[in-house]
């Protein structure tokens, strides 16, 4: 176990030479929940490496915006937006010159319109979505996003009036009938769309969108509009999405008359036109992880980076949270007594194997509590380096707060969770120092930074500015050259927690979750452990 543990441990690298991350949100269980994705790491404030002379990464500055989203947004002042001469100009450079054909350019941009609406609207809570495409690529994105969509567990309907004879677009109708995705006229649908969809997809025009909207693309656009009665009258009304332009707005000038659609989510593609200045709407995403540095550079194109390996990226504000609605319902298998293992060190190891294969950040991530003489508890989050029968290890510094805590109260409390799991586990117990022979060799297995870094901080001691520790550690580095030897600090050490107690809690709906607890027993002069379930 030992071994695995400290193989998951990835190395801290330095900032600035690490591309920033934004922390794409997840959409949970209800409109306003919004969750960090497990995968990212947050990274505020720095301008990141240029990845070609002319694109651009800006990464958001910590209090561009308040609360909790305050690292997500992307600096929306910094993006570029296009023209309409502009967007067809990229357009037939991407076809001509560089080499994409329709297909791909549609396929990738259906791709990133699904992936945007699977960031906000889940199809736990919005399964109904209503495809309406237009003549053009911007309808043919509509087409391709549906059957995305249809494979991330919505159910798409898709309304297509003025088909294109060309195969590119039968192909893509084939593809959705071949699912059984029904295709509705423009009679049947009903008059009010908000009984019937949870989404709505405006794919009836894009770029190439010029004067006032005709038949039957009128009257699609005027029911889109008028949802906004239906809001009023109380009922919940479906989203609307809009692919790269909202159907009916000038592609530059955007909603002239301001009687247009409003759209809770635009996905722009490839780079945002100049009238997605004007959305106002809570969810503003970007699809075109595709833009090669030929055309940023020729474009002069300032685009945002895409987190992790994301087809979308939001751009602009996210929307602000009303944080007492902030709840997930948690869905999971069974937890039962009889499952369990006798012994919680296996059931650990059980619940740690799934963590790994979860593929959960840095499962190994555990809160740990202890408190000094004075009774007051303190809280921080270290690694678990090693488990097995005489306890819990992991390695800090022997001067720190933490350290001081527990030499003068020798127990604490460790805590796990794994969010992607919906399970949490507590184990409380006393404490003591591990080996100085575990801690040295332990200690040589970090990255030689880590090691140097160690040496450098004086944990939980005022420093005067990062400098400082930036000098130090330049110092030591020019002292301790590749190959040497770098010795551990005496400061620097491990502790092992011996259990007392475990809880393995697994989160269920209604918030009737398992709880099961594990304490020792004396039975016979033999230890045991006894196995109780607690109420939620
Ligand atoms: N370039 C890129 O990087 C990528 C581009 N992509 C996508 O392509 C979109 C642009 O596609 P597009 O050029 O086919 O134009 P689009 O706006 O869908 O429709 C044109 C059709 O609408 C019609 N029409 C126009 N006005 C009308 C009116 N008032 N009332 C009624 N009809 C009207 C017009 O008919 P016409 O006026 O010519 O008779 C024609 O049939 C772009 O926004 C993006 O979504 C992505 O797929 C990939 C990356
Ligand atoms: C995910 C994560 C893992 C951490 N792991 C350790 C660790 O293994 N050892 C450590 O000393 N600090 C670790 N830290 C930093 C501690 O949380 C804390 O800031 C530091 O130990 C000082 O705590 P103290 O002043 O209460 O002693 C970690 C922080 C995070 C966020
Ligand atoms: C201050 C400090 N010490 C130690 C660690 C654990 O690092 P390692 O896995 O290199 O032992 C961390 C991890 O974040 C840390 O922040
Ligand atoms: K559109």
């Amino acid at each position: 176990m030992r071994g695995v543990l400290g193989k998951s441990r990835k190395m801290i690298c330095s900032l600035l030479s690490q591309a920033p991350v934004s922390p794409a949100y997840y959409y949970r269980s209800s409109p306003s929940i919004y969750k960090p994705k497990p995968s990212n790491r947050f990274s505020w404030g720095f301008l990141a490496p240029i990845p070609s002379p002319a694109i651009r990464v800006f990464c958001s500055k910590p209090g561009e915006v308040g609360g909790l989203m305050a690292s997500s947004v992307q600096n929306q002042g910094s993006i570029s937006y296009l023209t309409q001469r502009e967007a067809a100009e990229v357009d037939e450079t991407l076809m001509g010159p560089l080499g994409f054909s329709v297909d791909q350019l549609m396929e990738l941009a259906g791709l990133s319109v699904a992936t945007s609406i699977n960031e906000v609207y889940k199809p736990s809570e919005y399964n109904r979505v209503l495809a309406i495409c237009g003549p053009g690529n911007n309808g043919g994105d509509g087409l391709v996003a549906a059957r995305h969509l249809y494979h991330f567990g919505y159910k798409p309907f898709v309304c297509y009036p003025k088909r294109t004879q060309k195969p590119l677009y039968s192909g893509l109708v084939t593809q959705l009938e071949s699912l059984s995705i029904p295709f509705l006229s423009v009679d049947e649908l009903p008059m009010d769309l908000s009984k019937d969809f949870d989404i709505l997809v405006d794919a009836m025009f894009g770029f190439s969108f010029h004067g006032a909207p005709r038949p039957p693309f009128d009257d699609l656009i005027k029911k889109l509009i008028n949802l906004h009665y239906y809001e009023q009258a109380q009922r919940k009304p479906p989203v609307i999405v809009s692919v790269d332009i909202p159907s009916g707005w000038h592609v530059e000038e955007g909603d002239v008359g301001g009687d247009g659609i409003k759209p809770d989510m635009l996905v722009s593609l490839t780079a945002p036109k100049l009238c997605a200045k004007k959305f106002s709407g809570p969810h503003h995403f970007l699809g075109g992880r595709f833009v090669p540095p030929a055309i940023a550079e020729k474009y002069k194109l300032q685009l945002p980076q895409y987190p992790g390996i994301s087809m979308c990226v939001r751009i602009g504000k996210p929307p602000q949270i009303d944080i007492s609605s902030l709840r997930e319902n948690y869905i999971s298998p069974e937890f039962l007594e009889e499952q369990v293992e006798a012994d919680p060190l296996d059931q650990f190891r059980k619940w740690f194997d799934d963590a790994m294969a979860a593929n959960l950040k840095e499962p190994n991530a555990m809160a740990l509590s202890t408190t000094g003489k004075d009774g007051k508890p303190s809280s921080r989050m270290v690694l678990l380096k090693g488990v097995d029968k005489d306890g819990f290890v992991w390695f800090t510094n022997y001067e720190s707060q933490k350290a001081r805590q527990l030499s003068e109260n020798p127990h604490a409390a460790l805590l796990f969770y794994w969010d992607g799991l919906n399970r949490q586990v507590r184990v409380e117990g006393s404490v003591e120092k591990v080996s100085d022979e575990e801690s040295e060799q332990y200690f040589h297995s970090r990255p030689r930074g880590s090691q140097l870094g160690a040496i450098v901080s004086k944990q939980s001691t005022v420093v005067p500015g990062c400098h400082v520790l930036h000098q130090q550690y330049k110092e030591l580095e020019e002292k301790y050259s590749k190959e040497s030897l770098i010795p551990k600090p005496k400061y620097w050490g491990g502790y092992r927690l011996k259990p007392e107690r475990f809880e393995f809690w697994q989160g269920q709906p209604s918030r009737l979750h398992d709880r099961l607890e594990y304490s020792p027993q004396e039975t016979d002069g033999k230890r045991v452990w006894k196995i109780v379930r607690l109420a939620p």
